[in-house]
């Protein structure tokens, strides 16, 4: 792909929380380094981690060292949950915009320089990354997980009619203020606050655009999605239908 073009003045802060990615940290980062160094884009990234009991703090802290300075490990203690890990890992990061995405590849690097350049296109607020528009898919779940997820999208579409195509993926461009924005606005975390943000930045007139994206299940390691935050993610929507 040709070099996205970029003021030269922005930053792209990928905030990357981590439970348990001993495994996948290295790869991802170097994938990370790779893709902006390609395309001479200002970048750093931000884990933030609840102390894994695998040893991925310490990986981390190596990564920092080995692409200093554009790794930064933020820490918490205990498993404190993948919302509010955004919402801590924005207090550290530099950027104008911000890049949330999965450290299990999950979310393929190689997508972002498409998400910017869309966002620059149309000065889009958020450039969220879909399975379930264009050319984008889900890869390797069972039936079961591929059910979860049509059917949360679809439940949370019906109900709240917000025109996202893809509200629970977590792959994301922000605009660091929108971002802040929306972090004031909803105080919905856990697994449900992608929804939740996509709902309330239609709702307060932000622009979303779309990236197509093959979303692939991990290779290393487990999903922490249980039933707990599916119940979580119902309640949200009615609390969203609600409020909105
Ligand atoms: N710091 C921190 N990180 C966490 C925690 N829980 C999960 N993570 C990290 O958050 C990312 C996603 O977690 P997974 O457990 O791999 O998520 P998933 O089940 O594959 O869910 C994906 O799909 C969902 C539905 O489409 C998405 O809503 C979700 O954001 C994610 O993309 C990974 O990098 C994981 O290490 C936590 O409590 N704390």
């Amino acid at each position: 792909m040709a070099p996205t073009k970029t003021t030269g003045k922005d930053v792209y802060s990928v905030i990357l929380p981590t439970f348990n990615e001993r495994q996948n940290l290295p790869i991802i980062t170097w994938l990370l380094n790779r893709t902006f160094s390609e395309q001479n884009i200002d970048w750093e990234l931000v884990i933030v981690d609840d102390g894994s009991p695998d040893g991925t703090q310490d990986v981390a802290a190596q990564l920092v060292k080995l692409y200093a300075p554009h790794v930064q490990l933020q820490t918490r203690t205990g498993k404190l949950g993948l919302g509010t890990a955004y919402v801590h890992g924005l207090q550290f990061a530099k950027g104008n915009y911000i890049i949330i995405m999965d450290a299990d590849f999950s979310h393929h690097p190689k997508f972002i320089p498409q998400m910017i350049a869309k966002q620059k296109a149309g000065n889009y607020d958020i450039v969220t990354g879909t399975r379930y528009a264009g050319d984008g898919g889900v890869y390797g779940w069972d039936l079961k997980r591929k059910l979860t997820s049509k059917g949360a999208n679809i439940f949370a579409d019906t109900v709240l009619r917000p025109g996202v195509s893809d509200l629970t993926g977590s792959f994301r461009l922000y605009k660091r203020d929108v971002l802040e924005k929306l972090f004031q606005s909803t105080d919905i975390r856990g697994f449900t606050m992608q929804m939740a943000l996509a709902v309330t930045a239609k709702s307060q007139g932000f622009s979303i655009a779309e990236v197509p994206i093959s979303f692939v299940d991990r290779v290393y390691g487990d999903s922490k999605l249980g039933g707990e935050e599916i119940v979580e993610y119902a309640k949200g929507v009615l609390q969203l239908w609600w409020s909105t």
